[in-house]
């Protein structure tokens, strides 16, 4: 019951996102009008050629008729085509509002979606299930219309020919209708296996490829074989079980087809061998109980052709329904007073854990004026990115208060707080574009200001020896560049950033001596009005540093003396 009230509730959504290209519905339906009467006609048109034309041996008659059949069939294909294209349209509009919308829930989505899956198999399962749903906007839904004129007509023509052998038709329905459904509940289960299958692959895949260093040192694709052979064999297994049963359907259903088939040949030649019919009229009662009955397989399959579409629609709303990032902690306020006379960030009695009951931060108290330069030191694994992704609003306390300028973060929009906030972590990411593009992320900044920006830190020395300059391609994370050479252009795209914030998470693990020196002296001389946090490990840095807080046991202490 709960399972039939899901199933209608994902059908209303997937029609809902039809109706949102109804403009393009009385298009489509003139189309499909016309080329069912068009054909409704031709079995027609077919009796008269072979009754009052070749029976009778009149040429005229058969020269004249056989001109409007080729007039039928231009009709018929010239709709056919402005029936494509508007049907185009709106797989398209559907594909793109589809895309769209999971392109912006990867935005809002909770960070810790991320964690549990990789890259390549959110890419993967988004792709095919947009792929699958958008489908039911395809020549399903054109059939399943036409489908329902060509009965209309199919039985009209068999009502003026002989109306018994048209009841000897219909009886063909329920039987149909049964093995159909039996086979779309198969159909059901065995492509939410084949789907799993497929998303289960592709993140091992993904996995794969982002370790690809690793793979070639260890190794790892001899000893990974077993596995790749494994997950291998369980999609070949569910794509044999869809085609099997697709084949099964396809051969029962046929079966049945040739069944009646059979029934009306011998019926239609015991009319005409009792003179009861005539040849063109057999000929015309033939096509249209084709027109009856491959209509109606259609029909009954759309339950087979949707048990696909539903796995995936079903994955992608639940997709569209992942919890929100800030969820019940996002405000609306989108405004803070800078020069209020408060502390730029204030932690308060905050407790926050990845698990619950396993706290990582347990009581964690800080307050940070505007100016400050503070460090965050502390063993591995004792939180401080854990502490420094609370500040982003990546994830929120489970107990205390966090506030930007004296206004709690559960009152400010998530996106606020970062947009003051420049942050450089110990492995940043570089989109694949040139150094100029990775500098200059926000795309606002000139050619003057990104080479300034390079200059101060120190990012401009590689760059110059390139061939291509500033407009050398990173690669894919930066690969054609070393780690240190990475950070630096990392460090050029936060002080582009103008924030008034900087968090330099280990940001200078991969400087050495003489870089360290520079960043340095920029922090403290032209960034002093900034308030900067460090995190590291890296005592040495800590020379500009005002405040040097150790993070133990879930607690911020504040070092006093020798570190
Ligand atoms: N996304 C996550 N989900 C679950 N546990 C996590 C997650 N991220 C970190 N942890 C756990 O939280 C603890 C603190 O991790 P965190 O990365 O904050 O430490 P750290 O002080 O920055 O360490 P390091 O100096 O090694 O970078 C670790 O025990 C880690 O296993």
């Amino acid at each position: 019951m709960e399972k039939r009230k899901n199933d209608s509730k994902i059908w209303r959504r997937v029609c809902g996102l039809l109706l949102a290209y109804k403009k393009y519905f009385p298009g489509i339906f003139i189309c499909l009008v016309c080329t069912s009467f068009m054909t409704f006609l031709q079995p027609l048109v077919i009796r008269r050629i072979t009754d009052q034309g070749m029976v009778a041996k009149d040429m005229e008659c058969i020269l004249i008729f056989s001109g409007v059949l080729v007039g039928i069939s231009v009709i018929v294909q010239v709709t056919e085509v402005i029936q494509t294209r508007l049907f185009s349209n709106i797989h398209n509009g559907l594909t793109f509002s589809l895309y769209r919308e999971a392109y912006w829930k990867m935005d809002t989505l909770n960070i810790g979606y991320y964690d549990e899956k990789g890259s390549a198999e959110i890419a993967n399962t988004i792709g095919s299930d947009i792929s699958n749903v958008a489908s039911v906007a395809d020549q399903i839904t054109t059939f399943s219309i036409s489908s329902i004129l060509q009965i209309v007509g199919g039985i009209v023509g068999l009502s003026i020919l002989d109306w018994k052998l048209a009841l000897m038709i219909t009886l063909l329905i329920p039987v149909k209708f049964l093995v159909v459904l039996y086979f779309s509940r198969k159909k059901n289960l065995a492509f939410e296996r084949l789907i799993e299958n497929n998303r289960v692959f592709f993140g091992w895949l993904g996995d794969c490829i982002n370790g690809i260093r690793e793979m070639k040192l260890w190794d790892l694709f001899r000893i990974k074989n077993a596995d790749f052979e494994k997950l291998q064999g369980k999609m070949m297994d569910s794509y044999r079980e869809n085609m099997m049963l697709d084949e099964y359907r396809t051969f029962s259903v046929s079966m049945l087809d040739a069944l009646m088939n059979a029934a009306l040949y011998i019926s239609g030649g015991l009319l005409i061998v009792r003179g009861e019919f005539t040849i063109g009229g057999a000929f015309a009662f033939m096509t249209y109980s084709a027109y009856v009955v491959n209509p109606i397989t259609f029909l009954i399959n759309i339950k087979y052709y949707f048990a696909q579409i539903k796995p995936s629609a079903k994955r992608f709303f639940e997709f569209l329904e992942q919890p929100e990032e800030g969820g019940e902690h996002a405000g609306s306020l989108s405004r803070f007073d800078k020069d209020a006379e408060v502390p730029v960030l204030e932690l308060k009695d905050v407790i926050f854990g990845y698990k619950e009951g396993t706290p990582i931060l347990s009581g964690v108290n800080l307050t940070v004026q505007r100016g400050d330069r503070i460090a965050v030191i502390g063993e591995n694994g004792s939180g401080k990115s854990t502490l420094l992704d609370l500040i982003l609003g990546f994830y929120h306390p489970e107990k205390g208060e966090i506030k930007f300028w004296g206004i709690p973060t559960e009152n400010l929009e998530p996106k606020i707080i970062r947009n003051r906030i420049a942050v450089v972590s110990q492995k940043p990411y570089l989109f694949q574009g040139t150094i100029e593009e990775n500098v200059n992320i926000g795309g606002t900044a000139s050619h003057e200001d990104v080479v300034d920006a390079c200059i101060k830190s120190g990012a401009i020395t590689f760059i110059e020896k390139l061939d291509d300059g500033f407009m050398q391609r990173a690669g894919q994370d930066g690969a054609k560049l070393s780690g240190g050479e990475k950070q630096k252009v990392a460090v050029a795209r936060a002080i582009l950033k103008k924030a008034d914030i900087l968090l330099l998470d280990e940001a200078t693990s991969g400087f050495d001596r003489e870089s360290d020196k520079v960043l340095m002296n920029l922090v403290c001389g032209e960034l002093k009005d900034k308030t900067v946090i460090f995190i590291t490990h890296r005592y040495e840095e800590l020379e500009g540093v005002e405040m040097v807080y150790r993070l133990a046991e879930g607690r911020l202490e504040l070092m006093e003396g020798e570190i």
